[in-house]
C-alpha cells in the first residue's frame, strides 16, 4: 500500500498540501481531521474516504461511491485543468489507491466506529456509497416524504375533464400532425396528485400549464365552496422574478371569471422566503412543527433544488398540499449537493405510465398516448411525472432548438453542423489565441445588425441620462432602461479560474470598456458597474443571483450625485432598491458569469465561451443549460477547436442513493 496510507500522519501531510494546491478543499481536510479525533483507531484509508466524501458535497455529490472512486480515483478531486503543472512529487488519488482493491477499502471503513450502526454515527455506509450522516439523513427524509406523497392521492377536482377540456380547448397539432398535448395532461395528473413533476425543455408550456391548473384547481374549490391557498416559488429572487413577469399576463388572459383570477397569484416567491430564513442557522420558520399554511405549492426551476432545500420544503409542507415541481431535467443541477429534479426524472421521456393511469388520462383529456418512445410500467414514481416535449419558443427552423436538442442529445457532429448551417440565431467566434481582440471587439459590439454586446448598456447609460435637476421618477426610468439594456447581453464562462473563466473575462472586458471610453475605470467601484450578488442578505433585502449596476444619483436638493448600487426589486413591482457600495459584502462583477450561476435567467443574446481545456465541470448539461439560457440569439467562442464537441460527449454523473431509495419501498 502507498506509504501515504501507511500513518495517519502521512496521510494528513498529503491533505494539507492537496488542499494547499486547491484539489481538496480545506473543510474536507479539517472535517478528516476531526473524525480522526473522534475515532483514535480509525485507518488512514478510511480516514480518506471521509476527505474525499466532503469533498464530493462540493462537487455536488451527496456520497462517495468508493466502486467508481476507484475506478477513476482521481475524477474525485477538483484537480487543475489540463494543462497545469503539478506541486512536484505531490501524489495524486490514483497513485495513493493504486494498490487497494474496494474489499480492502470497505473493510477499512466497516472496521470504523464511525459507522457503527446505532443512529448517531456521523458516517453511513450503504453498498459501496459512503455518506456523511446529514446527507443520508436528508436522503431518507426525501424519500420518505415523496413515497407518502405518491401514495396518498388528492381529491379529484369535481368536473375535471369538462374543466380540462375548456382551458384546452384546441387539440394540440405540429406540423399539421395531431399530437398528444402533454400540457393537458400534465394538468390532469397534477390535480389530483399529491406530488407531480413536469419537466420540460425551453418555452415547451411549463408556466402556462400550470397557471391552467392553478385555475382549475381555485375555480373548482370555489364552487365547491372554499377556496384553496396557492403559492409559487423558485430557488432564486431571479428565477421568481422571471416567473412573477411571465405569470401575470398568462392569468389575466384565462377564460375565466375576475373573481376567480383574483384568487390566483401573480407574485413568485423564493424558497428561502417562503420556509422564513432563520439567520444565522440552517433551518427555517417553517418545518413539520410549523407548516406552510398552503394547499397547493408550485415551485419553478426545481432543478435547481439541491437535496438539503428538498428535504427542508417537503418536511414544511402539509401533506394534504399539492406540490407540483417544474423544471427543466436535462440543465445542470444545483452547485449544492444533490440533483432532486434529474435523479426523478431520469427515465421522463418513456414515460413509464401504467395500463390503469393510461385508461384515467384518456378518460379525462380525450388524449390518445400511442407515442411510439413511451413504455408501460408500474413504478409508483413514474406515474406522476410528465415531460412536456414540444417548445413554442424555437420551431423546427429555430437554430438554438436545434443545437440545445442535439447538444442534450450528446451527438457533437450534429452539434457542429447546426452551429455551421448559417442560422440567424447562432454565431460562431474562434479565436486564435489568448490575446485576439476579437474577443474584445465582441464583446463590445456583438454582431453587427443583429445581436448586441456591452457597449449598448453603457450607450443608454450615457445617452439617456436625465438632467441634474431632473425629478426623481425620471432617474427610476434611467436606472431601470440601464438594467434592461444590461440585461440583453451576458457573457458565461464554463469555468472561474484561469484565462478564459471568470475573473479573467471580468477584468479584459473592463478594461477593452475602458479604453473605449464607456467606463472611467476598470477596477473597484466606477459608474457602469455591474454586479452580481453571491450569498443572500436579508437585511439588505438581496438575494444569491440577483444584479446590479453602479449608477451615480442625485443625493440631495443641490443635485450632488453619489453612486449607489441599483438593483429591481425582484418582487414583480417593478421598484429599485439603491444601495450605498460599502454596503455591499458579497459582490462580485458580472460581465461575466459562470454557466452554473446562470441558471433560471434568460437574455437576449447569450455568448458561451468554452476553455482551451477539457475540465470535470465541461459536461453537455453545461453546454445546453448556456444554450438555453439564450432566448433570441446565441454566440458559441471558442479558444480551441475540439472542446465544445469533448465537453457535448460527456455527462455530469450525479452520486445520490435517491430513487434507490424511493424504489427499494416499492
Ligand atoms: N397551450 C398553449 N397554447 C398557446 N400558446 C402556448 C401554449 N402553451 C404555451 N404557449 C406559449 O408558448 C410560450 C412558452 O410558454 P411558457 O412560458 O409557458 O413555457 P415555459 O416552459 O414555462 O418556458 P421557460 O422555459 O421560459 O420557463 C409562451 O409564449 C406561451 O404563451
Amino acid at each position: 500500500m502507498s506509504a501515504v496510507l501507511q500513518t495517519r500522519e502521512a496521510l494528513f501531510e498529503m491533505l494539507a498540501r492537496w488542499s494547499e494546491q486547491g484539489w481538496l478543499r480545506e473543510l474536507d481536510r479539517s472535517l478528516a481531521q476531526f473524525f480522526a479525533g473522534l475515532d483514535e483507531t480509525a485507518s488512514p484509508l478510511m480516514l480518506l474516504a471521509t476527505a474525499l466524501a466532503s469533498h464530493q458535497l462540493g462537487q455536488g455529490h451527496v456520497c462517495l461511491d468508493l466502486a467508481v472512486t476507484l475506478n477513476d480515483p482521481d475524477f474525485a478531486l477538483s484537480l487543475p485543468p489540463e494543462g497545469e503543472e503539478a506541486e512536484q512529487g505531490l501524489a495524486l488519488p490514483s497513485q495513493v489507491l493504486q494498490t487497494v482493491s474496494l474489499e480492502q477499502w470497505l473493510d477499512a471503513c466497516r472496521a470504523s466506529a464511525l459507522l457503527a450502526p446505532e443512529l448517531a454515527a456521523p458516517l453511513v455506509l450503504r453498498g459501496t456509497c459512503l455518506y456523511l450522516r446529514r446527507y443520508w439523513d436528508y436522503e431518507q427524509s426525501v424519500a420518505a416524504h415523496i413515497r407518502k406523497r405518491l401514495q396518498a392521492t388528492a381529491q379529484e377536482p369535481e368536473r375535471l375533464a369538462e374543466r380540462l377540456a375548456r382551458l384546452f380547448p384546441e387539440p394540440l397539432q405540429v406540423a399539421g400532425e395531431r399530437q398528444a398535448d402533454w400540457q393537458k395532461l400534465a394538468c390532469a395528473l397534477a390535480a389530483c396528485g399529491r406530488f407531480t413533476l413536469i419537466t420540460g425543455g425551453p418555452g415547451t408550456g411549463k408556466t402556462t400549464t400550470v397557471v391552467r391548473l392553478l385555475a382549475l384547481l381555485q375555480e373548482a374549490a370555489v364552487a365547491e365552496g372554499a377556496a384553496l391557498r396557492l403559492s409559487l416559488a423558485a430557488p432564486t429572487g431571479k428565477a421568481a422574478a422571471r416567473l412573477t413577469e411571465s405569470i401575470g399576463g398568462q392569468v389575466a388572459s384565462l377564460p375565466l371569471d375576475d373573481a376567480i383570477k383574483q384568487q390566483i397569484p401573480t407574485t413568485v416567491t423564493t424558497l428561502h422566503r417562503l420556509l422564513g430564513s432563520l439567520p444565522d442557522s440552517r433551518h427555517f420558520r417553517h418545518d413539520a412543527s410549523n407548516p406552510l399554511p398552503l394547499d397547493v405549492l408550485v415551485v419553478d426551476e426545481a432543478s435547481m433544488i439541491d437535496l438539503e432545500m428538498m428535504a427542508n420544503l417537503l418536511d414544511a409542507l402539509p401533506l394534504h398540499a399539492r406540490l407540483i415541481l417544474l423544471g427543466d431535467k436535462d440543465q445542470l443541477a444545483s452547485v449544492e449537493a444533490g440533483a432532486v429534479l434529474g435523479d426523478l426524472c431520469r427515465d421522463a421521456e418513456q414515460g413509464g405510465y401504467s395500463a390503469q393511469t393510461q385508461a384515467w388520462l384518456q378518460a379525462r383529456t380525450g388524449e390518445q398516448l400511442n407515442d411510439a418512445s413511451l413504455v408501460e410500467g408500474q413504478q409508483a414514481l413514474a406515474q406522476h411525472i410528465v415531460m412536456l416535449r414540444h417548445s413554442r419558443r424555437f420551431g423546427s427552423d429555430s437554430g438554438i432548438g436545434q443545437l440545445a436538442l442535439a447538444v442534450n442529445a450528446g451527438d457533437a457532429s450534429r452539434a457542429r453542423g447546426v452551429l455551421e448551417a448559417g442560422h440567424d440565431d447562432l454565431q460562431r467566434l474562434k479565436l486564435a489565441g489568448e490575446q485576439d481582440a476579437a474577443l474584445e471587439r465582441f464583446m463590445l459590439d456583438g454582431v453587427a445588425g443583429l445581436a448586441q454586446g456591452y457597449r449598448h448598456y453603457l450607450d443608454v447609460l450615457h445617452g439617456q441620462r436625465p438632467a441634474t435637476d431632473a425629478p426623481s421618477p425620471q432617474w427610476d426610468g434611467w436606472a431601470r432602461a440601464v438594467l434592461g439594456a444590461f440585461d440583453r447581453f451576458q457573457l458565461l464562462c464554463a469555468v472561474r479560474k484561469g484565462n478564459w473563466g471568470v475573473e479573467e473575462m471580468n477584468l479584459r472586458i473592463a478594461r477593452a470598456l475602458q479604453r473605449a471610453g464607456l467606463l472611467a475605470a476598470d477596477h473597484g467601484w466606477y459608474e457602469g458597474r455591474p454586479v452580481l450578488v453571491t450569498r443572500n442578505d436579508y437585511s439588505l433585502g438581496l438575494m444569491n443571483g440577483d444584479i446590479g449596476i453602479a449608477l451615480n444619483l442625485p443625493d440631495d436638493e443641490q443635485g450632488r450625485q453619489v453612486l449607489r448600487v441599483v438593483f429591481p426589486r425582484n418582487d414583480g413591482s417593478g421598484e429599485l432598491r439603491h444601495i450605498l457600495p460599502s454596503r455591499l459584502s458579497s459582490v462580485e462583477t458580472v460581465f461575466a458569469m459562470t454557466v452554473h450561476k446562470s441558471q433560471g435567467s434568460e437574455f437576449e443574446h447569450c455568448a458561451l465561451l468554452m476553455p482551451d481545456a477539457l475540465n470535470p465541470v465541461l459536461t453537455k448539461e453545461l453546454v445546453y443549460t448556456g444554450i438555453t439560457r439564450a432566448r433570441r440569439w446565441f454566440s458559441l467562442i471558442e479558444s480551441r477547436a475540439g472542446i465544445f464537441e469533448q465537453a457535448v460527449l460527456r455527462r455530469v454523473e450525479r452520486r445520490s442513493g435517491l430513487r434507490e431509495a424511493l424504489e427499494a419501498a416499492e
